[in-house]
């Protein structure tokens, strides 16, 4: 049976997907298609509620103390092609921190659903 941590640790522990964040977030700061909705965002505050969120979410030994994902996202407008470019980002990201295809699947397997709390219109 696999371990709970199995994908936490594919991700590189939490060193990894601090790694993984801190490059991640500029990518949505740079992006055209999204960038005016993190206008007046705080990078450095994402980088480490992604950091703790997805620690928890992938097995690891973090909790998530940040705002529910609908009362966060609630007021941005958010599109299906807004995710999705998201998620373009995501994977760009983690292509260049080499992470294996089928761990990225994994991450994207898990943060999906959240579309629901996220998408607006
Ligand atoms: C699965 C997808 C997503 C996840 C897991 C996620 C996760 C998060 C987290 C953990 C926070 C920090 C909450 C806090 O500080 O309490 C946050 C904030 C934010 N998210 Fe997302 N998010 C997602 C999708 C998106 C998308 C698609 C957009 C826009 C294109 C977006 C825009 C923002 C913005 C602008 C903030 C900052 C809000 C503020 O500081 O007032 N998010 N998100």
């Amino acid at each position: 049976q696999a371990p709970r941590d199995e994908l936490y640790q594919a991700l590189g522990g939490k060193a990894g997907i601090t790694r993984l964040n801190a490059d991640f977030v500029p990518r949505l700061f740079n992006d055209a298609r999204i960038k005016h909705i993190f206008k007046d965002a705080n990078p450095n505050n994402l980088v480490e509620q992604l950091t703790d969120q997805i620690c928890a979410a992938s097995g690891g030994p973090c909790k998530y103390e940040g705002g529910a994902m609908k009362a966060v996202h609630a007021d941005l407008g958010i599109t299906h092609a807004h995710f999705n470019a998201l998620v373009e980002d995501l994977q760009a990201a983690m292509d260049a921190a080499g992470i294996p295809f089928a761990t990225q699947n994994r991450l994207l397997a898990l943060l999906a659903p959240m579309h629901r709390d996220i998408v607006t219109r």
